[in-house]
């Protein structure tokens, strides 16, 4: 590619060494830039050239012949249809190769692979039948034969839409070209078409719209060999027709002829260089003939365009630079020891700690807005768990014919003497299961408010180690997860216990309830002298007076209690015994709630003080 238009450009720029030292510090600046987050690149625009015009006016082929490559589709139809952004990388070996954005680490050698890749790609996002998108094809050409530009290959402006085209494209099309020639750093080069009406040109409409004042805009004119026998684009290179302040160069490039015979750049060039120098019209215009000229101009004027942005480019980068600094300082010495840095991250996982267990402890700077640390958890134990577990109805779902039927069961083909127990204790184990939802709901809240804490831990003096900040949230969510586990364990294992042994034989139990009363309607307790009794804490063997007894007991307690159980047992004093068995299934069901909450609270209590414990330092130091 020695032979290339850009090589002998770049060798021909003046000054060359501006161009040499300027160019490939824009180059890497924009590589810095690239891999900044957008707000941090805003203020750095660097700039590129765009190529635009109406379809198959010869924008690939001018920007391939730049490049001195063969590695653009280029044909009569519909090309490009997908902006392809072109980085011409200059470097000092022989070889010359491309890289994509899309495929990375892979190196395509060879330029009729990189040319497939385009029309693979472009036909992957656009399809396959002329349809166009405005998503970027990123390629990289390394080469020694280069100058450090960014190329853009637009598609081209198309009036009526075919294939797969929507019936707005051509707006599509404007509006995508536009998105790239209105920043004022981007110099565009405006391609029309010499055997079509120069007047009437697309680019060159387009581009006074992008910039008004045409500072950044060069007319290049293309196929100035196929222009009408006896026409001349000579008035409109010398401006006279359409003055432009960056004026204007003709192009000779390869028809689709010399493309299908596989004419050489270098051939091209050369039929290119005869052309001009043939044609009387032309002659005095050496300056704006030729691709040549063109790199060549393009060169000086993005000199030109680099070294008007640097004053401004330099401030901003200092201005950058400075409020970086003051930041960098106030994180202290960097040029601490290892130990010396560990000691610091051991400080700030201390106060970490401090932090988490003040705010679980209710220590933290108090907010009048809403319940937080560990007041919420103190909230959730008290009114969102305590609440769960009373609208719970103890005898939902149990109904005479359930109780009834669960008796029957239970005494087999023989009938019973007694009153049996398993009938109960089925019934009772059920509904005690019930316990076990609201109960693993109210750990998982809990769970959910301590990672609520732990992200509203030492949030202004993690703001500046981001990286540390990320992976101590990794670390505690992962110790708290860790705790809710077993938490979760013991709970369902507290409820199995509970529903695994019911104590029956407690002295408070008394007689009255609805097993009995369905008992004796079977003619049961009649036979004995004793029957099964529930009470509030359990379920006992009564006589009958104690049974008589403990119905006024039942009384007793029924004034003793609360709202809820009141209601019931108003609700259903109309059917007798029934009120009996419920209230006490109600009383007994509260007792053994009462020992779950206490119990699942301490648990959960528990879990909360593993956290305040600063066992989780070590995991996070471990994991740093
Ligand atoms: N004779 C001659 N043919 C040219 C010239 N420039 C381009 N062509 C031919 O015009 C056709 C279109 O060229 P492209 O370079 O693909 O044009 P384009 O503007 O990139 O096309 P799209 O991207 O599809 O809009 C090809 O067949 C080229 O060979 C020229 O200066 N002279």
């Amino acid at each position: 590619m020695a032979d290339s238009a850009a090589a002998a450009a770049a060798a021909a720029a003046q000054p060359a060494t501006v161009g040499q030292a300027v160019i490939p510090l824009v180059n890497r600046l924009q590589d810095i830039m690239a891999r900044l987050d957008g707000e941090a690149a805003a203020g750095v625009e660097l700039p590129q050239v765009a190529a635009i015009g109406g379809q198959s006016s010869g924008k690939s082929s001018v920007l391939e012949a730049l490049v001195g490559r063969d590695f653009l589709p280029r044909g009569p139809e519909i090309c490009t249809r997908r902006p392809l952004v072109l980085q011409l990388v200059r470097h000092s070996a022989p070889e010359e190769w491309g890289e994509f954005l899309h495929a990375p680490g892979r190196r395509f050698d060879d330029f009729e692979h990189i040319k497939r890749e385009i029309q693979s790609e472009t036909d992957k996002e656009a399809g396959g039948n002329k349809g166009v998108s405005d998503k970027q094809i990123r390629l990289k050409i390394f080469s020694p034969n280069v100058i450090d530009i960014t190329l853009v290959d637009l598609p081209g402006i198309t009036r009526v839409p075919v294939g797969d085209q929507p019936s707005d494209i051509e707006s599509r099309i404007r509006t995508m070209i536009m998105q790239y020639i209105k920043h004022p750093s981007c110099i565009i080069l405006a391609v029309s078409p010499a055997n079509a009406d120069l007047a009437n040109s697309d680019a060159l409409q387009l581009a006074r719209l992008g910039d008004p004042d045409g500072s950044r805009t060069i007319g290049v004119i293309t196929k100035l060999d196929i222009m009408d026998r006896g026409t001349d684009a000579r008035n409109f290179l010398l401006g006279n027709v359409i003055p432009l302040k960056l004026g204007y160069v003709g192009i000779v490039n390869r028809s689709q002829e010399d493309i299908n015979f596989n004419r050489s750049i270098k051939d091209a060039l050369a039929f290119e260089e005869k052309f001009f120098s043939t044609l009387p019209a032309y002659h005095g215009l050496s300056q704006c003939c030729g691709v040549p000229q063109l790199a060549k101009k393009l060169n000086m004027i993005l000199l030109k365009h680099i070294t008007d942005m640097l004053p401004g480019l330099k401030s901003r980068i200092n201005a950058q630079l400075v409020a970086v600094a003051k930041e960098h300082a106030a994180y202290g010495d960097t040029a601490e020891s290892t130990a010396g840095q560990g000691v610091k991250l051991l400080n700030i996982l201390g106060k970490y700690c401090e932090a988490f267990s003040s705010m679980v402890e209710g220590k933290n700077k108090v907010s009048t807005d809403q319940l937080s640390g560990g007041a919420r958890i103190h909230y959730i134990f008290q009114s969102i768990f305590v609440k769960s577990l009373e609208e719970i109805d103890p005898c939902k779902n149990i109904s005479d014919e359930d109780i009834r039927t669960s008796i029957q069961n239970s005494d087999g083909p023989k009938g019973a003497m007694f009153l049996p127990e398993v009938p109960f204790e089925i019934l009772v184990r059920k509904q005690i299961g019930r316990l076990l939802d609201p109960s693993l709901q109210c750990a998982k809240f809990i769970y959910d408010e301590l990672v609520k804490i732990s992200h509203g831990c030492l949030t202004s003096e993690l703001q500046k180690y981001p990286i540390l900040k990320r992976r101590m949230g990794e670390s505690v969510s992962n110790f708290l997860r860790d705790g809710l586990r077993p938490a979760e364990t013991m709970i369902t294992h507290i409820i199995e216990m509970e529903m695994d042994y019911i104590n029956t034989s407690h002295s408070s139990f008394i007689g009255g309830s609805k097993v009995v009363e369905l008992a004796k309607h079977e003619g049961l307790s009649s036979r004995g002298p004793t029957s099964l009794s529930v009470h509030k804490d359990g379920v006992g063997i009564s006589s009958e007076a104690q049974l008589k007894s403990s119905t006024e007991n039942n009384v007793q307690l029924k004034s003793e209690r609360g709202q809820k159980s009141r209601a019931v047992f108003a609700r259903d004093t109309s059917r007798g015994a029934i009120a009996e068995k419920d209230f006490s299934l109600i009383q007994m069901q509260e007792q053994v709630w009462q020992v779950e909450a206490r119990m699942v609270t301490h648990l959960l209590v528990g879990v909360c003080q593993a956290c305040q414990i600063h066992e989780f330092t070590a995991s996070i130091a471990y994991t740093l």
